[in-house]
């Protein structure tokens, strides 16, 4: 199966899910979605108190190598069965999912493009800008709400690790991107995107025919 992949990076908050989850609702089984941050190393060895403390925004801190085979499986037309993160408990889920392959897939994550070997299997790559007081607002309220942390412990893991991280890791990948849009809300970006995805279906189905 002629298969194309679109990466999109932003910092934490930038507005990255938000994008990709409009493109996915659009497509819906026409394209596949895998987010880097599902993973996330386990560290089951570990007590919680102690997993709270590590930086989860070192590209070390994620399982990249599963990420790339996975993705090259997928490229070959073959099922996966992908991790599922569990942020709440700061480790991963005994539940996996299994992502099926298509013509488009979109791989999503903070640092996707810091990844040579990553970044060498997309063929689009895109990354989301904000403003990092904006992002932080975003990320207290959603890990609140979402990800089962208090105030105290996000201000002092912002401060501690995704802050010096972001400057370090995530935000010079945005000098390779091919696009840069400044919210996953911005509707012009949706549709310059949605177009080019729906070419790309389409190319790459008249591919398979032909071959
Ligand atoms: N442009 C925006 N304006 C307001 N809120 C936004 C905007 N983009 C995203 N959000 C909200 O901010 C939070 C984080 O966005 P999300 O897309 O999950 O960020 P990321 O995946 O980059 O970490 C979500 O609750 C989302 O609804
Ligand atoms: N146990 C963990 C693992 C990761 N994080 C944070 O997730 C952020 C990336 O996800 P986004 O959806 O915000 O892009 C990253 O900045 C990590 O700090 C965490 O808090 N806990």
């Amino acid at each position: 199966m002629k298969t194309t992949i679109i990466g999109i990076a932003g910092g934490t908050g930038s507005g990255k899910s938000t994008f990709t989850n409009r493109l996915k609702k659009y497509f819906g089984d026409d394209v596949t979605v895998i987010y880097h941050d599902n993973y996330y190393r386990p560290h089951d060895d570990l007590s919680f108190q102690e997993r709270q403390h590590i930086n989860y925004d070192h590209p070390k801190s994620l399982e990249t190598d599963l990420l790339i085979e996975q993705l090259q499986q997928l490229k070959e037309g073959k099922s996966v069965e992908c991790p599922v993160y569990d942020f709440a408990h700061h480790t991963r889920s005994s539940a996996t999912t299994i992502i099926k392959p298509s013509r488009v897939i979109i791989v999503e994550g903070i640092l996707i493009l810091q990844d040579e070997r990553l970044r060498d299997l997309f063929d689009i790559k895109i990354f989301v800008e904000a403003d990092a007081d904006e992002r932080i607002l975003r990320r207290v309220l959603r890990d609140i709400n979402e990800r089962g942390r208090d105030l105290e412990n996000i201000i002092e893991q912002y401060l501690e690790t995704v802050k010096p991280m972001h400057y370090l890791y995530v935000a010079p990948t945005k000098n390779v991107a091919d696009i840069v849009i400044n919210s996953g809300l911005n509707n012009i970006a949706f549709d310059v995107i949605k177009v080019k995805i729906q070419e790309l279906l389409k190319e790459n189905s008249q591919e398979d025919t032909e071959a």
